[in-house]
C-alpha cells in the first residue's frame, strides 16, 4: 500500500468531507474554535505517535511473526482519508496486539486517540482520558463544559466526544489547507483505539458501557472517525446480544516457535551467543507458555546465569563452550520452568483454610491430597466451565429444567411417589445417554449451565465469607468474566471439542472430552458437588 498516496475522493466523499455534520450535531460553526493557532497545532501534535515515523519495512521487521496481521490491518484501515469499518483485533494475552497497532500508527503517521481499559479502569477515567487527548489535556475549553469538568454519564461523554472530534477534524482540515503543497497531507481521519476491551465487561455487570462503545461508530456517524477495538476475548463475547453491527475482526494467533525466536533475537548485541542460549531454553518454555511477557521475564535472569562463566560476552561460543554453558544452566532452567508452570490453582481462601487446618494440627492424608490435586494449572472460571461442559455432555438437555431452579440453583431432587414414574423415564434416558457416550451441546446451553453453577458457587463463597470473615480474593469473584476466552482455551487444550453444526439451527455444537475421573478431580479442587448435578441410573 502506498503510504502517502492521496486517493481521489469519490463525489459522495467530497460532499461528506466538506460538510458531513448535520445541523443537529456540533458543526465547525457551533463548536468553540481554538483560542490560538499554537493550541490547534499542539492538539494536532498530541494526536500523533510520539515516536519518529518508520518505514513499512521497519514496521514489519520490528514485529516478527506479525506480518500477515499488519498487512491486513493496513488494508482495512485504508489509504489516507478513506473511511473505515470498525475493527476488532483479538487474540491471546501478550501476543503483540497493542504493540502492533501502535507501531502501525507510527508508520501511518496519522492522528489517533489511545484508550487502554487497563490503566483507565473506570468509565469516568476512560471518558476523561479520551476527551483530554482530544481537548489538549483539558486546557482547551468547550464553553459550558470545560475540560476540567469530569464527565460522568455516557450520554454526556458522547456529546463532548462529538464536539471534540469535530473540532479536531476541523483543525486537521485547516492545517492541511494552510500547509498546501509544502507539507505532506496527513489526512483528516482520527482513529479511536480502545485497548483491553475485554476488561470493560468486568467493570459493572449492569453497565451499558460495552454496548455503548460498540455502537459508537453508529452513534457518532462521523465518517472521519475510525474505531479500533483490541481484545483478548473472542468477538462472540461481545456481539451475541448487543444488536450492534459487528466490526471486522483480525485474529492474532499465538506465536510459533520460530516467531518467538525472531522476537527474542531482536537487538541482541551478540546474536550467536543469544541464539545458542535460545536453543537451550526456548523449546521447553514454549511448551508451558507462548506469552512474550512471561518468556522475557523468565529469560532475563537465565541469560545472565548462562553468560556467567564467560569472561568476554562478545565471544562466539564453539560447541564445547556451548555444552559447558548448557550444563551450568540446566538446574536453573528446571527451577524456572517449575516457577512458571506452578501458578497456584487454589484460591487464596482455600490456602488460608488449609493454613488454619495445619495450625490446628489437622493434616489431610497424603492420599486425599494427591487425589484432589490437578497436575496442571487451570483458572477457577475455566474449571467451572469445564464442569459445565461435562454436565452438558452427560445429562440430556431435556432434564436441565428439572435440575436447575429458576434462580440457577440446584433443585433438591427428592423423589416422591407421584414423580417416581417420570423420574424412571428420565433415568432410562440418562442411561441411554451414558451408553451413547458424551453428547454434544450448543454454546447457549453450556453458558446457561455455567451461569447456574457459578451463581450457586458465588453465593456459597459469599456465605462462607460472611461466616468466616475471611478475605477472598480475585479468583472466587468474577467467575463469569472472560468466559468465551476460557472456552477457546479449553477447546485448544482439547478438553472441549467442536462436534459439527446442527443441520437445523446451523450453530456449532460442542462435546466435552474429559472422563469422569478427571471431572471429579477438577470438581474436588474447587469443592464443587459434581455428583449432585449428574443423572445416574
Ligand atoms: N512480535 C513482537 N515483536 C516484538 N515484541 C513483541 C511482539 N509481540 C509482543 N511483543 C512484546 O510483548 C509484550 C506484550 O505485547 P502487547 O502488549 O502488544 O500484547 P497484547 O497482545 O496487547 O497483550 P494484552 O492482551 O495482555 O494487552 C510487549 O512488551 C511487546 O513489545
Amino acid at each position: 500500500m502506498a503510504k502517502d498516496r492521496v486517493i481521489p475522493l469519490s463525489p459522495g466523499r467530497k460532499t461528506r468531507s466538506s460538510s458531513h455534520l448535520s445541523p443537529s450535531k456540533p458543526s465547525a460553526q457551533n463548536v468553540c474554535p481554538f483560542s490560538s493557532q499554537t493550541e490547534s497545532q499542539e492538539l494536532i501534535r498530541c494526536l500523533y505517535s510520539s515516536e519518529e515515523p518508520i518505514s513499512l519495512a521497519t514496521l514489519i521487521s520490528s514485529l516478527p511473526g506479525r506480518k500477515p496481521q499488519i498487512l491486513e490491518i493496513l488494508r482495512l484501515v485504508g489509504s489516507l482519508n478513506s473511511p473505515m469499518f470498525p475493527l476488532l483485533i483479538y487474540g491471546g494475552p501478550s501476543n503483540g496486539k497493542t504493540v502492533s497497532i501502535l507501531q502501525i500508527f507510527r508508520y501511518l503517521n496519522r492522528p489517533f486517540v489511545y484508550a487502554g481499559c487497563r490503566t483507565c479502569y473506570s468509565p469516568r477515567i476512560l471518558f476523561d482520558s479520551i476527551l483530554r487527548q482530544l481537548l489538549l489535556h483539558g486546557r482547551n475549553p468547550i464553553k459550558g463544559n470545560s475540560g476540567t469538568k469530569r464527565c460522568e454519564k455516557p450520554s454526556e461523554f458522547i456529546d463532548l466526544l462529538r464536539i471534540a472530534l469535530v473540532q479536531a477534524i476541523n483543525a486537521l482540515r485547516e492545517r492541511n489547507l494552510k500547509s498546501g503543497s509544502e507539507e505532506v497531507d496527513r489526512g483528516e481521519m482520527i482513529y479511536l483505539i480502545f485497548d483491553n476491551f475485554e476488561l470493560l465487561r468486568s467493570w459493572d455487570r449492569n453497565s451499558n458501557i460495552v454496548p455503548l462503545l460498540l455502537r459508537i461508530h453508529e452513534i457518532l456517524k462521523i465518517p472521519e472517525v475510525g474505531i479500533i477495538y483490541i481484545s483478548s476475548s473472542t468477538p462472540d463475547a461481545y456481539f451475541l446480544c448487543t444488536g450492534s453491527i459487528e466490526p471486522i475482526t483480525i485474529y492474532f494467533p499465538d506465536y510459533t516457535l520460530e516467531d518467538l525466536h525472531g522476537i527474542f533475537m531482536r537487538n541482541q548485541p551478540n546474536p550467536k551467543l543469544y541464539s545458542s542460549f535460545l536453543s537451550v531454553v526456548l523449546k521447553p518454555f514454549f511448551r508451558v507458555t507462548r506469552r512474550v511477557d512471561e518468556l522475557s521475564v523468565a529469560f532475563q535472569p537465565l541469560f545472565q546465569k548462562y553468560c556467567k562463566p564467560l569472561v568476554d560476552q562478545s565471544v562466539v561460543p564453539d560447541e564445547a563452550m556451548k555444552r559447558k554453558l548448557f550444563d551450568n544452566l540446566q538446574p536453573d532452567v528446571t527451577a524456572s520452568l517449575n516457577d512458571l508452570f506452578m501458578v497456584p490453582s487454589q484460591s487464596s481462601y482455600q490456602i488460608e483454610q488449609e493454613g488454619d487446618l495445619q495450625k490446628k494440627g489437622i493434616r489431610k492424608s497424603n492420599r486425599k491430597e494427591a487425589s484432589n490435586e490437578l497436575d496442571f494449572h487451570m483458572s477457577m472460571s475455566a474449571k467451572y466451565l469445564l464442569l459445565s461442559a461435562f454436565i452438558a455432555s452427560r445429562n440430556p438437555a431435556t432434564l436441565d429444567a428439572s435440575l436447575f431452579d429458576s434462580s440457577g440453583g440446584l433443585i433438591n431432587r427428592k423423589r416422591n411417589k407421584n414423580s417416581q414414574m417420570s423420574m424412571d423415564r428420565k433415568d432410562s434416558m440418562a442411561e441411554e445417554i451414558l451408553l451413547k457416550g458424551p453428547g454434544s451441546f450448543p454454546l447457549e446451553r453450556l453458558l446457561a449451565i455455567f451461569q447456574c453453577i457459578t451463581s450457586v458457587a458465588e453465593s456459597m463463597v459469599e456465605e462462607e465469607q460472611c461466616e468466616n470473615g475471611a478475605a477472598i480474593e480475585s479468583e472466587s469473584v468474577g467467575l463469569t468474566s472472560d468466559v468465551l476466552l476460557q472456552m477457546s482455551a479449553l477447546c485448544n487444550a482439547n478438553f472441549i471439542c467442536k462436534s459439527g453444526s446442527c443441520p437445523l439451527e446451523g450453530s456449532t455444537r460442542y462435546r466435552c472430552t474429559v472422563d469422569e475421573e478427571m471431572a471429579v478431580r477438577v470438581a474436588k479442587s474447587i469443592n464443587f458437588p459434581l455428583s449432585s448435578y449428574l443423572y445416574r441410573r
